[in-house]
């Protein structure tokens, strides 16, 4: 398949339908809801017509088309006139049922779709890795699912409109042209003002409705940025400039709107304009073909009244037709242009897939080594140079270093959030990349730095890694983590809503929520990436307690800076620019005088 960048238009076009193809049938039902609307909307006029030409006229001038008609009604005149009253009534009727059930369908088929479309895109953006999801700002993504999303219906929806306005015009020039051909000349002359004003308007409509939206997004997304910067600001006196930058962007929204509302009332004006001259070309030329044709010089097949009569009524309907037709390609690029932002992300291709081969292993202690793993984020700059490493079940293991020196980095490729560039992680001597991406992430419980906490209860927060988590493992872990102390006291205990970021827990609190929810996953290893740095001195001294006593039951592996908490780690790794330069227990680095005992002694010194 090609990707997006290089698919040609009808390539884009085909793929939008695929989202659609399952609904088939209802696309035929809406297809003949259409064909019903259109019907009734070219019959509306006629029963007036009739009545004009054929009923009330002392000669009936009437055409085949009136014959129809007459077929159906009785032959006295008070019950011809009931007759069309309520063909009149009938169409109006079915009019307007076929309009709704085309409505209805039309939504339908667009949620639907659309729905389609948001979960492929969703299922990819949940694949993409980390490399993709930080090269990007978030509400790029945002904008895909919400918006572009809608792209591939616009399509499908501006396809079939076009073909039924075509055809509409069709059906409406041959009538025209049957009844009177050089009025229908008369009344085709505002049509290419008609075709040029929907045109202009159309697109400059269409654009700034775009462009305004696109404005809004930026604005609730600097709003969002504002309200995060709010201590930054008072901190720093920064409210004045803050506030220029919002008026900006709101002032920006506020041009944004007036352009556009401008352009929507300039639009139904020039419409209006035009219908008016049109409709007063039919008056003034029909009325002088009908006064010549009946009364001037009276021909049998001449310009009568109920004619002129549906030229009037289908002046006004020719203007939908020309709309679509003169939006076609405006509206089409649009909505090729958002599928295409769609498909590109479908097409993407994920760093870390699970390959063919990859197999399904069960979640238990099992020995994790890391061999030669060498590791660039893509830029070319070597982070993590043949770095290897053995850690066995149930071990307590430490990765320390400066900043910088790559320990997370080395965490992420544990996760499988990357994988390395050259080297290998193995599970018992299994390359993570033969194992399925679910069953090996299922073997790690992640600590991250940032302690992501959802807006959502204490309780929900600890079991989103374990669904079935009771009441009892999930207090348990919250002991463990030393956070069941503050969550005790608080009115509602575990079911305390924490507010988005966890903006209502001190740092430390954060901290051993997150340090909570990987101790209740079942995962055989627990890797731990800083998680006393916002500890006080006892908390941490309970947590490194908490760590020695799973360690009999997991594998722990701790990244941190605080050279006291690895006292009792089985095997200390000391990183230095990507490399493991120095390993071994505490003890034998201490004597071995290397980095690490030196780092100590610094340490013991600043206490
Ligand atoms: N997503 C990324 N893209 C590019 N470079 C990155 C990315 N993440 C980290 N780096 C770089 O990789 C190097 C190692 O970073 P890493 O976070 O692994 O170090 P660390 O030892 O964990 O540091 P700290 O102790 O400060 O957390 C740094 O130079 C950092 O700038």
């Amino acid at each position: 398949m090609h990707s997006a960048q290089d698919m040609t238009d009808v390539a884009v076009y085909r793929r939008a339908l695929t989202y659609f193809l399952q609904d088939r049938v209802r696309i035929a039902a809406l297809v003949a809801m259409i064909a019903v609307s259109v019907s009734v909307g070219l019959l509306e006029a006629w029963p007036l017509a009739v009545l004009v030409d054929s009923v009330l006229s002392s000669e009936p001038k009437g055409n085949w088309i009136h014959s129809y008609f007459l077929a159906v009604l009785p032959k006295d005149k008070p019950g011809q006139i009931a007759g069309l009253v309520a063909i009149g009534l009938g169409l109006q009727l079915v009019g307007y049922t076929a309009w709704m059930g085309r409505m209805m369908i039309n939504y339908y088929l667009n949620y639907r779709g659309t729905t389609r479309v948001r979960f492929d895109l969703f299922t990819k953006l949940q694949n993409l890795g980390l490399t993709y999801h930080r090269s990007r700002p978030q509400g790029d993504s945002i904008y895909r699912l919400t918006t572009d999303a809608f792209g591939p219906w616009g399509i499908v929806d501006v396809v079939i409109g076009t073909s039924v306005a075509a055809i509409t015009l069709t059906v409406m020039t041959i009538i025209l042209f049957s009844r009177n051909v050089s009025l229908t000349l008369a009344a085709f002359t505002v049509a290419p003002f008609m075709i040029w004003s929907n045109w202009r308007f159309g697109v400059k409509i269409h654009k700034r409705a775009l462009d305004s939206k696109q404005i809004d997004a930026d604005l609730t997304a600097h709003i969002q940025q504002a309200m995060a910067r709010i201590p930054l600001a008072q901190a720093f006196r920064r409210e004045a400039f803050e506030f220029r930058r919002f008026s900006g962007a709101v002032g920006r929204s506020v041009e944004a709107l007036l352009s556009l509302n401008w352009q929507e009332q300039l639009y139904p004006l020039a419409r209006d304009g035009i219908l008016s001259v049109g409709g007063a070309i039919i008056l003034g030329y029909g009325g002088w073909l009908v006064y010549r044709d009946q009364f001037l010089v009276p021909v049998a097949d001449g310009m009568t009244v109920g004619t002129l009569l549906i030229f009037i009524d289908y002046l006004r309907k020719l203007w939908d037709p020309l709309k679509w037709l003169s939006e076609f390609f405006a509206k089409v690029r649009i909505f090729e242009a958002a599928s295409r932002r769609v498909f590109r992300v479908l097409d993407e291709p994920e760093a870390v897939v699970d390959s063919p081969a990859a197999r399904w292993i069960s979640s238990k202690p099992r020995t994790l080594t890391l061999e030669r793993v060498s590791f660039d984020y893509g830029s070319g700059k070597q982070i993590l140079t043949d770095v290897s490493a053995t850690i066995r079940p149930r071990q307590m293991v430490a990765f320390v270093g400066a900043s910088g020196a790559g320990k997370s980095t080395l965490l992420s490729l544990m996760l499988r959030f990357y994988d390395p560039t050259s080297g290998a992680l193995r599970l018992d001597g299994v390359d993570f990349r033969n194992v399925r991406l679910e069953a090996l992430r299922a073997h790690f419980a992640l600590v991250a730095q940032d302690s992501l906490v959802l807006p959502a209860t204490i309780a929900e927060n600890l079991a989103y890694g374990r669904q079935n988590a009771t009441r009892a493992d999930i207090e348990r872990a919250a002991e463990d983590a030393g956070a069941a102390e503050f969550i005790h006291p608080l009115p509602d205990g575990y079911e305390t809503v924490l507010a988005e970021g966890g903006a209502n827990l001190s740092g430390g609190q954060r901290q051993r929520i997150a340090i909570a929810r990987a101790l209740l996953s079942d995962a055989p290893f627990l890797v731990l990436d800083e998680p006393t740095s916002a500890l006080d001195p006892e908390q941490e001294r309970r947590l490194i307690e908490t760590l020695h006593r799973l360690k009999g039951s997991r594998t722990i592996i701790l990244v941190t800076h605080r050279l006291e908490s690895v006292v009792d780690c089985d095997c200390i790794f000391v990183m230095s620019k990507g490399q493991i330069v120095e390993r071994g227990a505490h003890d034998a680095l201490i004597s071995s005088g290397g980095a690490f005992s030196k780092a100590r002694r610094r340490a013991e010194a600043a206490e």
